[in-house]
């Protein structure tokens, strides 16, 4: 490939190395979102490496809900992912533009998240920064989650999006060990902001959240959109003994996602 194969549509979302187009192959007509990573960038924070890590990493993950890396290219100063183009744009947007999902909603957006984290945990990929602004809806509306761990940040940027503490589990804000289990946290926040419209532990200021996220400082608002079920689920993925959150297998079989998850 080369960037001469493509017509380059509006700009996606942009973030420290580079860009995202919405870009149409010339010969099949195809759609995609085309990612451009200035090489300077990479070395100048020697993000190389890890780039192509990511990259094998990436284009061997085949799942429904994990947005697919279709391939590569490169020309003197520029690499170009070509990404698949999620039709739907940012599940946060419709978060923010319906304030908060049914249960029916957020319950199908959780199972197809632990259907996608199993996945990934199978090929042993943790690194799944599943905050809402790495979560895209295809056509159908089906969530795709889009690993930017790269800081590539949609246009219109959260209030918190950099350095954002909410998703954090307390073991990595703590800066400990970590494994597949703080997964299981950021989908009990997810699940909350979902049902709720906003994180569990928001607070004014990162300190207050930090002391939030350490104490488990959860309360729920009283209203009638929320079931007794889910506030369960929530209370057994939000526990700081990482070893005693509920595992994704336990989260498909829960009572709450059995009866609203589609
Ligand atoms: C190989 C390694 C670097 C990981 C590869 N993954 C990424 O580069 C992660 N990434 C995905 C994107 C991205 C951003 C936006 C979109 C979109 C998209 N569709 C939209 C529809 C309406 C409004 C905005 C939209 N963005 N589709 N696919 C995307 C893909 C940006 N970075």
């Amino acid at each position: 490939w080369s960037i001469n194969d493509f017509e380059i549509g509006k700009r996606l979302g942009q973030g420290k190395f580079g860009r995202v187009y919405l870009a149409r192959e010339a010969k099949s007509q195809y759609i995609v979102a085309l990612k451009v990573i200035f090489k300077e960038q990479l070395e100048k924070y020697r993000m190389h490496h890890q780039l192509k890590r990511e990259m094998e990493i990436q284009r061997n993950l085949r799942h429904p809900h994990v947005l697919r890396l279709y391939g590569w290219f490169h020309d003197a100063e520029r690499i170009f992912l070509i990404l698949e183009y999620a039709h739907g744009g940012e599940l946060y947007k419709e978060l923010h533009r319906i304030h908060h999902f049914s249960e029916k909603q957020a319950a199908t957006y959780i199972a197809s998240l632990s259907h996608a984290l199993a996945y990934c945990h199978e090929k042993h990929v943790i690194h799944r920064d599943i905050k809402p602004e790495n979560l895209l809806l295809d056509h159908e509306g089906r969530l795709k989650i889009a690993d930017f761990g790269w800081s590539v940040q949609s246009q219109n940027k959260r209030h918190t999006l950099c350095g954002t503490l909410d998703y954090l589990a307390p073991e990595m804000v703590e800066n400990k060990s970590h494994d597949y289990a703080v997964d299981n946290w950021t989908l009990g926040v997810l699940c909350y902001e979902f049902l709720y419209g906003a994180p569990p532990f928001e607070a004014d200021n990162q300190a207050d959240t930090f002391r939030r996220i350490m104490k488990v400082d959860l309360t729920f608002p009283s209203t009638p959109h929320v079931s007794t079920d889910a506030k369960v689920l929530i209370m057994q993925l939000l526990v700081k003994d990482s070893a005693k959150r509920l595992s994704l297998e336990k989260i498909l079989q829960h009572p709450w996602i059995i009866k609203n998850a589609d």
